[in-house]
């Protein structure tokens, strides 16, 4: 099992201090540094990892966004080509789900395709039990998540809790709908503009016309229709 099944662009958004970074590191390093060692993300890094699912071997290429409106730049550019959104809140600050609806927009902005499939993760879940006290209950999170059509989960990347297996049920739903990643099956309908047509006399009554469309998930197509019947010739 060494060739690669399929390659995943993922990419993880949120406030800043919600802990993408931290659980970037913990997914793909199993690493965690102290506060003191952690620095804000300045524009953007990304990660690879390979990962192992029904025996079949998956690339993810996941860029860790700053969160620090200051820090964000060529915004559009992190979403082009991501087949998977990894947004983090941390739930013992509120404002930090609050601000969700904020990156839902941003996301619905840049994002090309209406298929990209979205994870919440409310992280931190270690902390309370510690100094600080929850303010988003599981509760609140999951309705939340429900109404808004994606994956909830909770984690904590100090302890390891649910960060693995937010990745990996991003990932599990990226398979499950290829028309994320499989070029012949892209939808032609989101996102692609007609930017030619012309027409080809065979006689003087038959006649075909040449569609060429460009695509950001297709690339280019040529297509040849018989324009009376509508059909692709
Ligand atoms: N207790 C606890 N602290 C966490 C957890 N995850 C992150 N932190 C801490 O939260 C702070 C911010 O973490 P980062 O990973 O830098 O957050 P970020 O979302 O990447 O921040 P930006 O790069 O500014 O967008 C750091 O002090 C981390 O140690 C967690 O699961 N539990």
């Amino acid at each position: 099992m060494t060739d690669v099944e399929a390659t995943f662009k993922l990419l993880m958004i949120g406030d800043s201090g919600t802990g993408k970074s931290s659980l970037l590191l913990r997914f793909t390093d199993d690493a965690w540094l102290q506060p003191d060692e952690v620095a804000a993300t300045i524009g953007v890094d990304f990660k690879v990892k390979s990962m192992d699912i029904d025996d079949k071997k998956y690339k993810l290429t996941i860029w860790d966004t700053a969160g620090q409106e200051r820090f964000r730049t060529l915004t559009s550019s992190y979403y082009r080509g991501a087949q998977g959104v990894i947004m983090v809140y941390d739930v013992t600050q509120r404002e930090s789900f609050e601000h969700l609806s904020t990156w839902f927009n941003e996301l619905e902005t840049y994002s090309s395709n209406p298929l990209v499939v979205k994870m919440i993760v409310g992280n931190k879940v270690d902390k309370e039990t510690g100094e600080a006290t929850r303010q988003v209950s599981r509760k609140e999170g999951e309705a939340f998540a429900k109404r808004m059509g994606t994956l909830f989960i909770e984690a904590s990347a100090k302890t390891r809790a649910g960060v693995k297996d937010a990745f990996v049920e991003v990932v599990r739903k990226i398979i499950e709908t290829p028309e994320l990643y499989q070029k012949s099956s892209a939808p032609r309908v989101a996102n692609t503009r007609t930017f030619h047509r012309i027409q080809i006399t065979k006689s003087h009554n038959s006649s075909y016309e040449l569609i060429f469309r460009a695509s950001e998930n297709t690339g280019g197509t040529v297509t040849c229709r018989d324009p009376k019947s509508g059909l692709d010739a």
